[in-house]
């Protein structure tokens, strides 16, 4: 399979780094086409010498260019209701000049994009100009803290200038290398779990557009990685370290101003539970206290620790919290409210402006390691009265190894051996009746999937709501990382696994088909490294899980996190 284009010698636009292949505008059935490909600047063409993969997997190998795009040739037919872009986020440069990064979390930010149109398939990838990266360009040094990585005294201080910056969050990095989300008024951001790490991005050309600037007085340093986002709804956690606690604010859309629906305290441990992610049903926020805690000293340290900026404290134990979207209250039973009512919970005293039954909760749970939620819904009795709510997550089996499975050293080294550690689908379910104790098991038995759980997606139309179907990468054993793409069946408690022996495909992104009344009548797209060192994007039918069709890249691409779909204008 050829990608269409030649590579000549035009200049591409790059701001820095020698444009020296090709940028060459061609025009096919009404698609115009921009074949653009931009070398990496010097400092970066250095290959990482850590690890000594054999395989030579793309996946784990810093992207070799900083921007391509072409049409790519495609086998198999890619369904004509399919007209949309898919953007994907992930950290795809892992080294400046010789310094190799340690792990996944660190690289630079690399957004790719399939542009399917017509049956024919455009993509592109392109760096995204944070500060970060701007600035390690320019010195050719590390000169933010990243996710393990700290840059040397003399790097930031001379860079950023003093030790305070330390304190006010002016060396951390605005690296947006995880997600990529379509707000409802259609602006794209990319997104990491630094506040200052939001940047707003064209889809249709992957350039930089600017920071998102929250014009609210919120402050704060860090929000979770993964906002809720729909049509009319924003919603983030932001968790406070000084105070153990979360606020849970909401955004709307056409604002850049997050507004405070509430706050949850911490229940136990020094510091709030990560909070990566966490899910919503139609009427709540669930907001997740992990016992793996935010550590204040782990974040000021220059070398990084087992946990990186965390620490797991089992003694504190783990909860789950309901906060009513509609009030921001948290209590720990069922109540009715009339007007007026103060009630004091958690040392704080809340207002009741409404009359309402607050059907809230904040319950202890199993101990539990996640880093993906990937839904939740509500619990109804033949009354239709809400008795509780079910939460799905990637569940690592409350164990906080897999953090450390993700070090490059690790991933580049695989020898056949099975090192990826057991996860599954964790069920939670927390009752609304004022119980204490909520409950966590597996929604299917983990071997449907091969004991790899992580990375999900579901179809958009069913967040928050009882659902049947999810998408998932897991595994086929032996294997250092998950290398299946599954589709679960909740209900029936199966798992339909796709696999390519010695790839590693990433998080399968399930788009609807335009007036589909099945939950899974679409189809799901998703991006493989394969074991040759290339790569391709790979579409499966979402009833049957079969491949309908792939496209094969110019070069294998860097692994991916989260994606995105962003329907035709
Ligand atoms: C890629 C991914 O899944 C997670 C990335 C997390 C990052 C980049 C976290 C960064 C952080 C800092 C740079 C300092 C503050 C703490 C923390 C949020 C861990
Ligand atoms: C790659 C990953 C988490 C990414 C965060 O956004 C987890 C992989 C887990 C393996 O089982
Ligand atoms: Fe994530």
């Amino acid at each position: 399979m050829a990608v269409s284009g030649k590579h000549g010698s035009v200049k591409g636009g790059c701001s820095f780094g020698r444009a020296v292949n090709f940028s060459r505008k061609y025009h096919k059935g009404g698609l115009r086409v921009r074949n653009v490909a931009t070398r990496l600047p010097e400092t970066q063409v250095s290959p990482e010498k850590e690890g000594g993969n054999e395989r030579k997997l793309a996946a784990w190998t810093s992207i070799r260019q900083e921007r391509w795009e072409g049409e790519l040739a495609v086998q198999g037919e890619i369904p004509l209701w399919l007209n949309g872009t898919y953007l994907r986020n992930g950290p795809g440069l892992w080294h400046i000049g010789d310094y190799n990064f340690r792990h996944l979390f660190d690289g630079y930010a690399t957004l790719v994009r399939l542009h399917f149109q017509d049956g024919r398939l455009i993509a592109g990838h392109r760096q995204i100009q944070s500060e970060a990266y701007k600035a390690a360009i320019k010195n050719k040094k590390l000169c933010y803290r990243e996710f393990s990585e700290v840059p040397k005294p003399d790097n930031f201080l001379s860079y950023v200038g003093e030790l305070a910056s330390l304190f006010s969050g002016a060396s951390l990095t605005d690296n947006a290398n995880t997600g990529v989300v379509r707000l409802g008024d259609g602006r794209v951001v990319c997104l990491t779990e630094t506040i200052k790490g939001s940047i707003i991005i064209d889809p249709d050309t992957l350039e930089t557009m600017g920071k998102f600037e929250y014009s609210d007085t919120l402050g704060g340093l860090i929000h979770s990685a993964h906002p809720i986002v729909t049509e009319s709804e924003f919603w983030t956690l932001l968790p406070d370290l000084v105070k153990p606690g979360y606020l849970v604010v909401r955004m709307e859309p056409g604002s850049n101003e997050r507004k405070v629906i509430g706050r949850v305290n911490c229940r136990g441990g020094p510091a709030p539970g990560w909070v990566h992610s966490f899910p919503v049903t139609e009427h709540y926020v669930v907001v997740p206290e992990m016992s793996l805690r935010y550590c204040a000293q782990n974040l000021l340290r220059a070398e990084p620790t087992p946990l990186y900026k965390f620490e797991w404290h089992p003694l504190s134990k783990a909860f789950m919290h309901v906060m009513c979207k509609a009030s921001g209250k948290i209590v720990s039973s069922v109540y009715h409210l009339p007007y007026g009512y103060n009630f004091i919970y958690n040392n704080s005293v809340f207002f009741s402006n409404v009359t309402y039954f607050l059907k809230v909760a904040s319950v202890e749970v199993p101990l539990y390691v996640t880093f993906h939620f990937i839904n939740a819904y509500e619990e109804k009795d033949e009354d239709g009265r809400v008795t509780g709510i079910v939460a799905d997550c990637c569940e690592h089996n409350a164990d906080t190894t897999i953090l450390d499975k993700l070090r490059l050293q690790n991933l580049r080294s695989f020898s056949g051996e099975d090192v990826l550690p057991d996860a599954r689908v964790g069920r939670f379910t927390i009752p609304l009746d004022g119980s204490p104790y909520g409950k966590l098991e597996a929604a299917l038995n983990p071997d449907e999937h091969g004991r790899g759980m992580d990375m999900c997606s579901i179809n958009p139309d069913y967040l928050g709501k009882t659902y049947r179907y999810a998408y998932a990468c897991g595994a086929q054993r032996p294997c250092n990382f998950p290398n299946t793409l599954t589709k679960l069946d909740l209900v029936e408690k199966k798992a339909k696994n796709w696999f390519d022996e010695g790839a590693v495909p990433s998080e399968p992104l399930f788009v609807a088909r335009p007036g589909a009344t099945e939950e899974d009548d679409g189809v799901v797209i998703s991006m493989v490294s394969d074991k040759n060192g290339e790569g391709y994007a790979l579409l499966l039918d979402g009833r049957t899980f079969e491949e309908i069709a792939r496209g094969k890249f110019p070069y294998g691409l860097p692994y991916g996190l989260h994606g995105c779909w962003v329907p035709k204008k």
